[in-house]
């Protein structure tokens, strides 16, 4: 498992707590940035973790912002990308069985470091189970390719 994640500035501290969880699971992982907590805008941290996992050079993205919105709206315009904002544990753990997300988002503004870690074993645990969410999976993929200029 290689994880891609990123942050703006509001969620850069958490980001530092997730890494070092990560290390501690030694489960593989890049920064995508931002490096330091001066302002930055959200989108930009965004795009490159979702392109790292639609490109297949990463499985899972977590990207991390105040709230964990605007992050993931912006995750989410990227075809191919169902970015989701957890809050708690178990909608980590049923955002990968029903929906096959490929990235976690976190609000750092929102979660405190412990209940953020949670989040993030359970997304991480989290297998999906096909069948009848592979079929409404396939339509959000069809919706996709309604609005995709490349269809
Ligand atoms: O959804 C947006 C995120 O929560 C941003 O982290 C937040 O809007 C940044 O706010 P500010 O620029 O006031 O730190």
């Amino acid at each position: 498992m290689k994880i891609a994640i990123s942050s703006d500035h509001g969620g850069y501290n958490l980001k530092q707590t997730v890494m070092k969880h990560l290390d501690e699971l030694k489960i593989e992982y890049k920064d995508f940035g931002c490096s330091c907590c001066g302002s930055v805008d959200y989108p930009d941290f965004a795009l490159p973790v979702a392109e790292s996992i639609t490109a297949g050079e990463y499985t899972m993205g977590i990207i991390i912002c105040g709230t964990g919105i605007g992050i993931s709206i912006a995750a989410n315009k990227v075809p191919g990308i169902r970015a989701a904002v957890c809050n708690d544990s178990f909608t980590a753990r049923l955002s990968r069985e029903h929906n096959d997300a490929n990235i976690l988002a976190l609000g750092e503004r929102v979660l405190g470091p412990g209940i953020a870690l949670n989040i993030v074993d359970e997304f991480l645990k989290g297998e999906f189970q096909g069948g009848r969410h592979a079929v409404r999976v396939a339509k959000i993929k069809e919706i996709e390719g309604k609005y995709s200029k490349n269809k």
